[in-house]
Protein backbone atom coordinates (compact mmCIF):
# COMPACT_ATOMS: atom_id res chain seq x y z
CA UNK A 1 0.00 0.00 0.00
CA UNK A 2 1.55 3.17 -1.44
CA UNK A 3 1.56 6.30 1.83
CA UNK A 4 -0.31 9.72 1.43
CA UNK A 5 2.96 11.97 1.06
CA UNK A 6 1.83 13.52 4.62
CA UNK A 7 2.80 10.00 6.06
CA UNK A 8 5.60 8.91 3.44
CA UNK A 9 7.70 11.71 5.50
CA UNK A 10 6.69 9.60 8.44
CA UNK A 11 7.83 6.44 7.12
CA UNK A 12 11.44 7.04 8.86
CA UNK A 13 10.22 8.13 12.23
CA UNK A 14 8.41 5.15 12.59
CA UNK A 15 10.56 2.14 11.01
CA UNK A 16 10.70 -0.85 12.65
CA UNK A 17 14.36 -0.71 12.62
CA UNK A 18 13.89 2.03 14.88
CA UNK A 19 13.43 -1.00 17.59
CA UNK A 20 16.99 -2.05 17.23
CA UNK A 21 17.83 1.58 18.68
CA UNK A 22 16.09 1.01 21.89
CA UNK A 23 18.95 0.30 23.62
CA UNK A 24 21.36 3.15 23.20
CA UNK A 25 17.74 5.55 23.41
CA UNK A 26 17.35 4.33 26.61
CA UNK A 27 21.28 4.66 27.62
CA UNK A 28 20.94 8.35 26.81
CA UNK A 29 17.53 8.99 28.51
CA UNK A 30 19.14 7.22 31.84
CA UNK A 31 22.27 9.63 31.50
CA UNK A 32 19.73 12.62 30.75
CA UNK A 33 17.17 12.22 33.64
CA UNK A 34 18.97 9.86 36.85
CA UNK A 35 20.91 11.28 38.85
CA UNK A 36 23.06 9.77 41.14
CA UNK A 37 20.93 7.81 43.95
CA UNK A 38 23.31 5.84 46.86
CA UNK A 39 20.44 4.02 48.02
CA UNK A 40 19.44 2.16 44.91
CA UNK A 41 22.56 1.89 43.63
CA UNK A 42 23.73 0.00 46.87
CA UNK A 43 20.03 -2.18 46.73
CA UNK A 44 21.45 -3.46 43.29
CA UNK A 45 25.01 -4.08 44.52
CA UNK A 46 23.90 -5.83 48.16
CA UNK A 47 21.87 -7.67 45.84
CA UNK A 48 23.88 -8.55 42.95
CA UNK A 49 26.48 -9.55 45.89
CA UNK A 50 24.37 -11.83 47.99
CA UNK A 51 23.22 -13.54 44.34
CA UNK A 52 19.67 -12.38 43.69
CA UNK A 53 18.35 -12.68 40.16
CA UNK A 54 18.79 -9.08 38.37
CA UNK A 55 15.16 -8.23 37.56
CA UNK A 56 14.41 -5.53 39.14
CA UNK A 57 12.39 -2.49 37.67
CA UNK A 58 14.87 -0.95 35.35
CA UNK A 59 16.25 2.67 36.36
CA UNK A 60 13.97 4.68 34.20
CA UNK A 61 10.76 2.63 35.07
CA UNK A 62 11.85 2.80 38.71
CA UNK A 63 11.79 6.68 38.16
CA UNK A 64 8.22 6.46 36.81
CA UNK A 65 7.11 4.84 39.92
CA UNK A 66 8.65 7.20 41.83
CA UNK A 67 7.04 10.54 39.91
CA UNK A 68 3.56 8.28 39.81
CA UNK A 69 3.69 8.42 43.08
CA UNK A 70 4.56 11.94 43.71
CA UNK A 71 1.79 12.50 41.08
CA UNK A 72 -1.09 11.00 42.60
CA UNK A 73 0.24 12.17 46.53
CA UNK A 74 0.09 8.12 47.55
CA UNK A 75 1.26 7.81 51.21
CA UNK A 76 0.19 4.07 51.20
CA UNK A 77 1.64 1.58 48.43
CA UNK A 78 1.09 -2.01 48.73
CA UNK A 79 4.11 -3.77 46.47
CA UNK A 80 3.75 -7.60 45.63
CA UNK A 81 6.86 -8.64 44.57
CA UNK A 82 9.68 -6.87 46.94
CA UNK A 83 12.95 -9.26 45.23
CA UNK A 84 15.62 -6.66 46.62
CA UNK A 85 13.27 -3.76 47.44
CA UNK A 86 14.58 -1.59 44.54
CA UNK A 87 10.96 -0.54 43.74
CA UNK A 88 10.35 -0.43 47.38
CA UNK A 89 12.81 2.37 47.63
CA UNK A 90 11.52 4.46 45.11
CA UNK A 91 8.19 4.29 46.05
CA UNK A 92 9.45 5.10 49.55
CA UNK A 93 11.75 7.89 48.81
CA UNK A 94 8.64 9.30 46.98
CA UNK A 95 6.87 9.91 50.51
CA UNK A 96 4.77 6.54 50.44
CA UNK A 97 4.76 4.10 53.51
CA UNK A 98 5.16 1.00 51.56
CA UNK A 99 4.00 -2.63 52.52
CA UNK A 100 5.74 -5.15 50.22
CA UNK A 101 5.12 -8.71 50.07
CA UNK A 102 7.71 -11.35 49.03
CA UNK A 103 7.92 -14.91 48.95
CA UNK A 104 11.55 -16.21 48.70
CA UNK A 105 13.18 -15.47 52.27
CA UNK A 106 16.54 -14.67 50.99
CA UNK A 107 14.71 -11.84 48.47
CA UNK A 108 12.73 -10.28 51.69
CA UNK A 109 16.53 -10.72 54.03
CA UNK A 110 18.33 -9.01 51.70
CA UNK A 111 15.46 -6.30 51.01
CA UNK A 112 15.42 -5.44 54.50
CA UNK A 113 18.99 -4.99 54.28
CA UNK A 114 18.72 -2.69 51.57
CA UNK A 115 15.54 -0.79 52.94
CA UNK A 116 17.14 0.35 56.29
CA UNK A 117 16.10 3.74 57.29
CA UNK A 118 12.98 3.90 55.24
CA UNK A 119 9.40 3.36 55.87
CA UNK A 120 9.35 -0.16 54.39
CA UNK A 121 7.52 -3.52 56.26
CA UNK A 122 8.26 -6.26 53.99
CA UNK A 123 5.93 -9.58 54.93
CA UNK A 124 6.70 -12.76 53.90
CA UNK A 125 4.31 -14.94 51.97
CA UNK A 126 2.95 -15.73 48.65
CA UNK A 127 0.72 -12.66 47.60
CA UNK A 128 -2.79 -14.59 47.41
CA UNK A 129 -1.92 -15.87 51.18
CA UNK A 130 -1.29 -12.85 52.23
CA UNK A 131 -3.44 -9.96 50.34
CA UNK A 132 -6.87 -11.86 52.42
CA UNK A 133 -5.08 -11.09 55.53
CA UNK A 134 -4.36 -7.66 55.16
CA UNK A 135 -8.18 -7.33 53.53
CA UNK A 136 -9.24 -8.68 56.70
CA UNK A 137 -7.12 -6.32 58.95
CA UNK A 138 -8.93 -3.57 56.85
CA UNK A 139 -6.09 -2.25 55.04
CA UNK A 140 -6.53 -0.02 52.43
CA UNK A 141 -4.01 1.45 49.88
CA UNK A 142 -3.18 4.33 47.86
CA UNK A 143 -1.29 2.73 44.82
CA UNK A 144 -0.82 -1.40 44.14
CA UNK A 145 2.17 -2.25 42.04
CA UNK A 146 2.10 -5.69 41.05
CA UNK A 147 5.05 -6.98 39.90
CA UNK A 148 5.54 -10.59 41.05
CA UNK A 149 4.83 -14.11 39.11
CA UNK A 150 2.87 -14.11 36.07
CA UNK A 151 0.63 -16.92 36.42
CA UNK A 152 -1.81 -15.12 39.40
CA UNK A 153 -1.89 -11.94 37.54
CA UNK A 154 -5.57 -11.98 37.47
CA UNK A 155 -6.32 -13.16 41.33
CA UNK A 156 -3.33 -10.44 41.89
CA UNK A 157 -5.75 -7.97 40.36
CA UNK A 158 -8.99 -8.70 41.53
CA UNK A 159 -7.24 -9.04 45.45
CA UNK A 160 -5.62 -5.43 44.44
CA UNK A 161 -8.57 -3.82 43.27
CA UNK A 162 -10.56 -4.95 47.21
CA UNK A 163 -7.02 -3.60 48.84
CA UNK A 164 -7.00 -0.13 47.03
CA UNK A 165 -9.68 2.95 48.38
CA UNK A 166 -11.86 4.04 45.71
CA UNK A 167 -9.66 6.70 43.29
CA UNK A 168 -6.14 4.68 43.98
CA UNK A 169 -4.43 3.22 41.09
CA UNK A 170 -3.14 -0.42 40.62
CA UNK A 171 0.21 -1.03 38.12
CA UNK A 172 0.14 -3.86 36.97
CA UNK A 173 3.67 -4.65 35.44
CA UNK A 174 4.55 -7.35 32.62
CA UNK A 175 1.29 -7.61 31.20
CA UNK A 176 2.66 -8.04 27.74
CA UNK A 177 5.42 -10.75 28.70
CA UNK A 178 2.71 -11.91 30.06
CA UNK A 179 0.25 -12.58 27.60
CA UNK A 180 2.87 -13.80 25.23
CA UNK A 181 3.97 -16.54 27.59
CA UNK A 182 2.48 -18.97 26.04
CA UNK A 183 2.36 -17.58 22.09
CA UNK A 184 -0.26 -14.52 21.01
CA UNK A 185 -3.25 -15.41 22.83
CA UNK A 186 -5.52 -14.30 19.74
CA UNK A 187 -8.09 -11.97 19.01
CA UNK A 188 -11.55 -12.77 20.75
CA UNK A 189 -10.46 -15.21 23.46
CA UNK A 190 -10.53 -14.54 27.08
CA UNK A 191 -7.14 -13.13 28.54
CA UNK A 192 -6.24 -10.44 30.87
CA UNK A 193 -7.35 -7.61 28.94
CA UNK A 194 -10.79 -8.56 28.48
CA UNK A 195 -11.40 -9.47 32.10
CA UNK A 196 -10.03 -5.96 33.48
CA UNK A 197 -12.05 -4.59 30.24
CA UNK A 198 -15.25 -5.82 31.65
CA UNK A 199 -14.44 -5.75 34.98
CA UNK A 200 -17.04 -2.48 36.54
CA UNK A 201 -14.86 -1.87 39.50
CA UNK A 202 -12.33 -0.33 37.74
CA UNK A 203 -11.02 1.98 34.61
CA UNK A 204 -7.91 0.38 32.73
CA UNK A 205 -5.88 1.53 30.00
CA UNK A 206 -3.01 -1.26 28.48
CA UNK A 207 0.18 1.14 28.14
CA UNK A 208 2.99 -0.96 25.95
CA UNK A 209 6.64 -0.41 26.25
CA UNK A 210 9.78 -1.07 24.07
CA UNK A 211 12.80 -1.25 26.70
CA UNK A 212 16.23 -2.68 27.05
CA UNK A 213 17.36 -4.94 29.41
CA UNK A 214 21.10 -5.29 30.51
CA UNK A 215 20.57 -9.26 30.55
CA UNK A 216 18.85 -9.45 26.83
CA UNK A 217 20.63 -8.76 23.57
CA UNK A 218 17.11 -7.75 21.80
CA UNK A 219 15.10 -4.54 22.83
CA UNK A 220 11.88 -6.44 25.04
CA UNK A 221 8.24 -5.82 23.96
CA UNK A 222 6.61 -5.15 27.35
CA UNK A 223 4.12 -3.16 28.40
CA UNK A 224 1.95 -2.33 31.82
CA UNK A 225 -1.71 -2.10 32.85
CA UNK A 226 -2.14 1.35 34.88
CA UNK A 227 -6.36 1.15 36.55
CA UNK A 228 -7.89 3.68 38.69
CA UNK A 229 -10.08 2.02 41.34
CA UNK A 230 -13.86 3.64 41.08
CA UNK A 231 -15.66 1.37 43.64
CA UNK A 232 -15.05 -2.19 45.15
C1 LIG B 1 10.36 -9.12 39.30
S1 LIG B 1 10.78 -9.45 40.94
C2 LIG B 1 10.26 -8.00 41.80
C3 LIG B 1 11.13 -6.84 41.52
C4 LIG B 1 10.91 -5.67 42.45
N1 LIG B 1 9.54 -5.21 42.40
C5 LIG B 1 11.83 -4.55 42.05
O1 LIG B 1 11.56 -3.91 41.04
O2 LIG B 1 12.83 -4.32 42.73
C6 LIG B 1 9.53 -10.59 41.42
C7 LIG B 1 9.60 -11.01 42.88
O3 LIG B 1 8.33 -11.57 43.22
C8 LIG B 1 8.54 -12.67 44.06
N2 LIG B 1 7.34 -13.54 43.92
C9 LIG B 1 7.09 -14.46 42.97
N3 LIG B 1 5.89 -15.01 43.16
C10 LIG B 1 5.37 -14.42 44.28
C11 LIG B 1 4.16 -14.59 44.99
N4 LIG B 1 3.21 -15.46 44.58
N5 LIG B 1 3.94 -13.85 46.08
C12 LIG B 1 4.88 -12.96 46.51
N6 LIG B 1 6.06 -12.77 45.87
C13 LIG B 1 6.30 -13.50 44.76
C14 LIG B 1 9.83 -13.29 43.56
O4 LIG B 1 10.44 -14.11 44.55
C15 LIG B 1 10.66 -12.07 43.19
O5 LIG B 1 11.45 -11.66 44.26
Amino acid sequence: MSLPPQFKAMEAVFSYENFRLAPKLAAQAEAAFLRPNPKLQHALSNSVDKGLPPISVLPMAGQYLSILTQLIGAKSVLEIGTLGGYSSICFAEAGARVTSVEINPKHRDVAIENVQGLDVEVLLGAALDVLPKLLEEGRQFDLVFIDADFKDHWEQFDMAVKLTRPGGGIFLDDVVASMFKNGYPGEGSESLLTRIGEDERVRATLMPTVASHPMLTTPVFNGFIMAIVKSH
